[in-house]
């Protein structure tokens, strides 16, 4: 990282160091999980009450599980002397990686984390500290600790602790580049026991992939080891540690490329760039490289390829295809193991994820998940070797597959009874965190759209259109004065060129001016219009401008509407593209990603009181607008009504709305009329209802009017903590176009591109 940074890094390093400062110092907090808001909770929670808690768990300590958030809770534990690629930094500036492992706890798998670094490098000591955690925590996730001392500390420690302990650079690495090797030699038809493997690195996670691999079938005769002084071999004059002598070679051989010469596979866990591109070039036939240091491998992917267009490559590094990188394991084998309250992690849980990993690479995905996922990303090949970290079904997958083997290895201390509740159990997991946005993307990704933005001029549009660009989600368009863009993109740090990056439309001189306003004329002439007022109105209107361009054909998709009012935009947007044909009614939906739900709401934006026809119409389309996000649609008609328990007109037209939709879309659970809470509780409304039409909690909600759902949305949006919001949504026009608001942020831009290129693939698919 001494070489000076290029513009594309120094804008990583920006957005990095921002995103890491604002709007909060760091990445995690902690939330208490229960009510605090009288004497009387106050008196559960804390003396007296707390100590019944306490009393219980003397006499049975097991049920610390039941009593303490212990149960769900890792212990993220390093001293910082071997921070991803970048070394001995020490514990203190390790703690952002540690943080960040801490996210992916909770977003990936909902475990809660506590992230500790400690300022101690003797081995006896660290173990010392770390057992003394045991009381504390349901596992313990070693990081970043470097070899040989990692080896040692995780050993005692786990004869030691009766909890999971486990070393992620090395088990988690060595799980995944395991699932790689396997996938990768498959493809190029090689038999594991005859492949010759040149390895970089010989610290924490080489020496873990190497024995696992080794378990796997590659023959220990055939792997060649360097470290920071050559290959590690007889004779070579300093003292090995007993890792390393596991893997020392009685060979001639003294450099890397010597031994990467005729390799079939590289395996590197070192440092940046080591692989270089000569090297490659004398590797066997369809060579396997796996260059994992982080955050910069030892070789390039474009630089591999440029040198042998043969092999397979893969990285540590979420810009590439095949990022190999222990994300895909830490989350789910410490979601089985601590909800089976497994003692420990054992060889079998660990193969168990192995071959998960491996398996789900090839697998057939479900309808719905093959829908929302759409792109070349899941087919099984050179570039998919295996599955992507946002793979909802990792845990779907992986989780159970590790309790299971921890109750056949005999450390299950709860073991899973009920297969498939657990299996639901998990799903939760799926729609509740990280994967949001996921499936919008992927399918955007695979067939960019061009879309048109009304604001180009803004800068939340144009730090947004370095992301889309970056991305590769679209293509934009920028409707905006020239120079007053590329004022913007050089003030904001930008790296977009005009006319390379985005195509421009200036309002003041684009050639399809006269025959714009001409079309619009025509359209508009019977509601008073003159052609005066036409060609005033184009002048004015960047949405008119936009939807203009989507109409001829110039643009697919388009967003507007950072500035003025809603209804401004609306009305441009109904005027020239229209509603869809066999439908008058367009409505808005507003997604909101909390931490307990996924919500949608409808209609928050166009209806002021919609009627039961409409309410079902919209329901409909929104129901189809969810599905895009890989969810299946789950509705209700909300109301202050609860099945009948009102004859108020507006919990009769709910009821109604609830009998339409079920006759327009019978494969769709819904139920309704029903109040707020029956809606996301299962337990409330068959309280009410047994047999309700509806299961678990709904996510698509329907009120029965615009101040209704404005309001809703509103509150929960700013009650509802860190949770992504995405829309509004616009429904039911004839071509794709959604209309953002002032408090849009650049990030929710970047969404609605996303979304607005699904919307356009899913209307030519329809065609
Ligand atoms: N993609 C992923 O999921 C993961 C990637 N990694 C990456 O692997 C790398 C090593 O991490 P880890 O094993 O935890 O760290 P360790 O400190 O335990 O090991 C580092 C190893 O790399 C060797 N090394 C350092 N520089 C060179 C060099 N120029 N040429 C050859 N070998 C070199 C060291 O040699 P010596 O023994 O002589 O000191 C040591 O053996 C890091 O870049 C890390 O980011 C780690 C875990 C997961
Ligand atoms: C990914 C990881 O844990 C590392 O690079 O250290
Ligand atoms: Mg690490």
């Amino acid at each position: 990282m001494s070489q000076p940074l290029t513009p594309a890094e120094q804008a990583l390093r920006d957005a990095a160091l921002e995103y890491h400062r604002s709007p909060t110092r760091g990445k995690i907090a902690v939330t208490p999980t229960k009510p605090l808001s009288n004497q009387r909770d106050l008196s559960l929670a804390y003396s007296p009450g707390v100590a019944y808690a306490c009393l219980a768990i003397e006499e049975e300590p097991a049920r610390a599980a039941d009593f303490t958030s212990r149960a769900n809770l890792v212990g993220v534990v390093t001293n910082g002397t071997a921070v991803l690629g970048l070394g001995n930094i020490g514990p203190l500036a390790g703690k952002p990686v540690m943080e960040g492992k801490g996210c992916l706890f909770k977003k990936f798998a909902g475990i809660d984390v506590f992230d500790i670094e400690l300022a101690e490098n003797d081995p006896d000591k660290l173990v010392e500290i770390i057992a003394a955690l045991e009381p504390t925590l349901g596992g313990i996730n070693l990081e970043d600790i470097k070899a040989p001392e990692c080896f040692y500390v995780e050993r005692k420690l786990r004869d030691r602790l009766n909890i999971p302990v486990f070393h992620d650079d090395q088990h988690g690495t060595a799980i995944i580049s395991s699932a790689a090797l396997i996938n990768g030699l498959e493809l190029v038809g090689k038999r594991i026991g005859e492949v010759k493997l040149a390895v970089s690195g010989a610290g924490a996670a080489a020496i873990a992939c190497l024995d696992l691999m080794v378990s796997l079938g590659v023959n220990r005769q055939n792997v060649f080891v360097c470290d920071s002084k050559g290959v590690v071999r007889e004779g070579r004059g300093d003292k090995l540690d007993e890792s390393k002598q596991r893997y020392c070679q009685n060979t001639s051989a003294t450099t890397l490329a010597d031994v990467v010469a005729g390799a079939d596979v590289f395996l590197g866990c070192s440092a940046a760039g080591v692989l270089t591109a000569e090297m490659v070039k004398t590797m066997a036939d369809k060579p396997i490289i796996l260059a994992l240091a982080n955050p910069e491998p030892e070789i390039r992917p474009e630089v591999a390829k440029a040198a042998r267009p043969d092999c397979i490559i893969a990285t540590g590094r979420s810009d590439y295809p095949n990022q190999v990188n222990n994300v895909l394991c830490f989350p789910y084998i410490f979601r089985g193991a601590l909800d089976c309250g497994a003692t420990r992690i054992t060889e079998a849980m660990k193969l168990a994820c192995v071959h998960e990993i491996a398996a789900l690479a090839k697998a057939e995905t479900s309808d719905e998940v093959a829908a929302a996922y759409a792109g070349k990303e899941l087919k099984f090949g050179p570039d998919y070797l295996i599955p992507t970290p946002f793979d909802a079904r990792l845990i779907l997958r992986i989780a159970p597959a590790v309790a299971l083997a921890a109750a056949e290895s005999g450390v299950a201390t709860r073991p899973i009874t009920d297969a498939q509740a657990y299996r639901e159990q998990l799903a939760t997991y799926v729609y509740q965190t990280g994967m949001f946005m996921r499936p919008v993307f992927l399918a955007a990704k695979a067939k960019p759209a061009r879309v048109v933005y009304a604001e180009g001029e803004d800068e939340r549009v144009l730090r947004a259109v370095q992301v889309v660009k970056d991305e590769g989600l679209a293509q934009p368009i920028l409707v905006g004065r020239p120079s007053v863009i590329e004022m913007r993109i050089e003030r904001a740090g930008l790296r977009l060129k005009p006319g390379v990056d985005f195509e421009l439309v200036d309002p003041e001189d684009d050639p399809r001016y006269r025959a714009c306003w001409e079309d619009y004329h025509r359209m508009m002439g019977r509601d008073g219009i003159s052609p005066e007022a036409a060609k005033a109105a184009l002048r004015r209107s960047n949405t008119l401008i936009s939807a203009m361009l989507v109409r001829r054909g110039d643009a697919d998709a388009m967003l507007c509407g950072l500035v003025g009012r809603f209804d401004h935009h609306f009305d441009h947007v109904k005027n020239v593209l229209g509603a869809r044909p066999g439908s008058g009614t367009m409505a808005t939906m507003n997604a909101l990603m909390l931490d307990q739900h996924t919500l949608f709401i409808a209609d928050t934006f166009v209806n002021e009181e919609p009627t039961a026809e409409q309410l079902a119409e919209i329901a409909e389309m929104a129901a189809d607008e969810v599905r895009r996000f890989g969810v299946p649609p789950k509705v209700a008609f909300l109301s202050h009504s609860m099945y009948g328990s009102s004859t108020r007109a507006s919990a009769r037209r709910m009821r109604a709305a609830r009998d339409l939709f079920v006759r327009r879309c019978p494969g769709i659970e819904c139920d309704g009329e029903m109040q707020g809470d029956a809606a996301l509780s299962e337990t409330i409304r068959r309280a009410v209802l047994p047999d309700s039409t509806l299961s678990g909690a709904a996510n698509l909600l329907v009120l029965p009017n615009i101040d209704a759902a404005n309001i809703l949305f509103n509150v929960l949006k700013v009650t509802g903590g860190q949770g992504v919001t995405v829309g509004p949504i616009l429904l039911g026009s004839a071509a794709t176009a959604h209309i953002l608001t002032p408090s849009s942020t650049m990030r929710r831009v970047v969404n609605m591109t996303a979304l607005a290129v699904t919307d356009v693939q899913a209307a030519r698919a329809s065609t």
